[in-house]
C-alpha cells in the first residue's frame, strides 16, 4: 500500500517520462523523410491509354467486336454463362485490369454471342467496399467503350426499400440516387479526358427510356408484369447493410431499392455516351415485408434469376434485330 507522498513522487516521475517520450517522438518525426501523400484523382487512376491497352488485349484474344456489354451483379453471374461458345479471360490476364474482389473464381470476362449478337460480360464487378477507389470500379466501363460497345446492360442485387417489392422481383432502373457521388466520391473527379466525354453532361434519361419500354413490353410477353417494376436505385458504400433508420430515410427520399454498386458505372457510361439499360434483382426483403421462411425466399430468388435471364436474352434479341 503506498502513501500520499509515494503516489505524488510516482506521478511526477510518470509526467517526466511522458514528456521525455513525447520529445523523443517529435525529434524522430522531424528527422524522418516527409511521408508521400498520393492524391490520385479518380478519373486519372486509369488513363485513356491504359484502357485502350486493355481493350486491345481483349480484342486480340477474342477477335470479336461486341455491341453489348453486360455487368453481372451478385446472384446474376449466370447471365455471363448464357453466352455461346465463349472465350473466357481471367481478369488477372488483362494488363492492369485486376483489382480487389472477394470472389476471385468469378473474376472472368466472357466474350461470344447471345441471340446472334456479339456480347461481352463481366461475371463479377469491382466494389468500393472491397477497397477499390470508385474510379477503378468503373474502369471496365471505359474499356467496354473502347471495345466498341453501344449498349451497356448493368445488373445488380439489391434490397427492397419499396414495401411492395418482393424478393425475386426485378426492378428496371429509371433513375438513381448516388449517395457516394453526392459526398464527393464520383468516378469523374479529377482531370477530364475529352476523348471520353465532356466535363459536364446531363444525367436526364441516363437510363434509356426506349430500352425501359422494351423491357416493360417483354414483362408482358412473359407474363411477369406483376414482378417487374420500374423504380429508383440508391447506392450506399456498404459493406454493412443499412440500419432501420437509414432504411426509413431511403424510403423518404424516394428510393425503391438499395445496393452497393451500379451508379458509378452508369455515370461513367453516360459520360462516354453509351446507351444504358439497368436492372436490379431484389435479393433482400424490405423491413416492412412479412417474415417468410428462408426456403420460400430462396425459391423466389431462383425464380427471379430465371426471369432475369429471359429478360436479358429477349432485350438483346429485340435490340439487335431492331424489333
Ligand atoms: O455487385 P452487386 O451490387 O450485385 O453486389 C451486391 C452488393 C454486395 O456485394 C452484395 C450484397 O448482397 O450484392
Ligand atoms: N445496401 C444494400 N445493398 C444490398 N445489396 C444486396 N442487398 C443489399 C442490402 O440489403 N443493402
Amino acid at each position: 500500500m503506498c502513501n500520499k507522498d509515494c503516489c505524488a513522487v510516482k506521478t511526477a516521475l510518470t509526467i517526466r517520462r511522458m514528456k521525455m517520450l513525447a520529445e523523443k517522438q517529435l525529434k524522430e518525426e522531424a528527422a524522418a523523410p516527409p511521408k508521400k501523400i498520393l492524391l490520385t484523382p479518380q478519373s486519372a487512376i486509369f488513363s485513356y491509354e491504359d484502357c485502350k491497352r486493355m481493350a486491345d488485349f481483349i480484342i486480340a484474344r477474342t477477335e470479336i467486336r461486341p455491341k453489348f456489354g453486360v455487368v453481372c451483379g451478385s446472384n446474376l453471374d449466370m447471365l455471363a454463362q448464357l453466352i455461346e461458345n465463349p472465350i473466357v479471360i481471367d481478369y488477372s490476364e488483362i494488363p492492369k485490369f485486376e483489382l480487389y474482389t472477394d470472389d476471385l473464381h468469378k473474376s472472368k470476362l466472357f466474350a461470344g454471342t447471345l441471340m446472334g449478337a456479339n456480347v461481352i460480360a463481366m461475371q463479377e464487378r469491382f466494389h468500393v467496399y472491397e477497397g477499390n477507389p470508385v474510379g477503378s470500379c468503373s474502369m471496365p466501363v471505359r474499356v467496354m467503350k473502347l471495345l466498341g460497345i453501344e449498349y451497356l446492360f448493368v445488373t445488380c442485387a439489391s434490397a427492397a426499400v419499396n414495401k411492395h417489392y418482393n424478393v425475386g422481383d426485378i426492378m428496371l432502373v429509371k433513375d438513381h440516387i448516388n449517395i457516394l457521388g453526392m459526398i464527393d466520391n464520383s468516378p469523374l473527379i479529377g482531370p477530364n479526358d475529352q476523348r471520353f466525354g465532356d466535363r459536364h453532361f446531363s444525367m436526364i434519361n441516363a437510363y434509356d427510356q426506349q430500352l425501359i419500354e422494351k423491357a416493360q413490353e417483354i414483362a408482358h410477353e412473359i407474363g411477369c408484369e406483376n414482378r417487374i417494376w420500374t423504380g429508383v436505385y440508391c447506392c450506399l458504400g456498404g459493406p454493412a447493410y443499412e440500419t432501420p433508420a437509414e432504411h426509413r430515410l431511403l424510403q423518404q427520399i424516394g428510393a425503391d431499392t438499395v445496393g452497393m454498386s451500379l451508379v458509378h458505372e452508369v455515370v461513367v457510361a453516360r459520360h462516354c455516351s453509351m446507351k444504358v439499360f439497368a436492372y436490379s434483382l431484389v435479393s433482400v426483403p424490405s423491413i416492412d415485408a412479412p417474415q417468410l421462411p428462408e426456403a420460400v425466399l430462396l425459391a423466389q430468388l431462383e425464380d427471379g434469376e430465371n426471369v432475369s435471364m429471359e429478360l436479358l436474352c429477349r432485350m438483346v434479341y429485340k435490340i439487335h434485330n431492331n424489333l
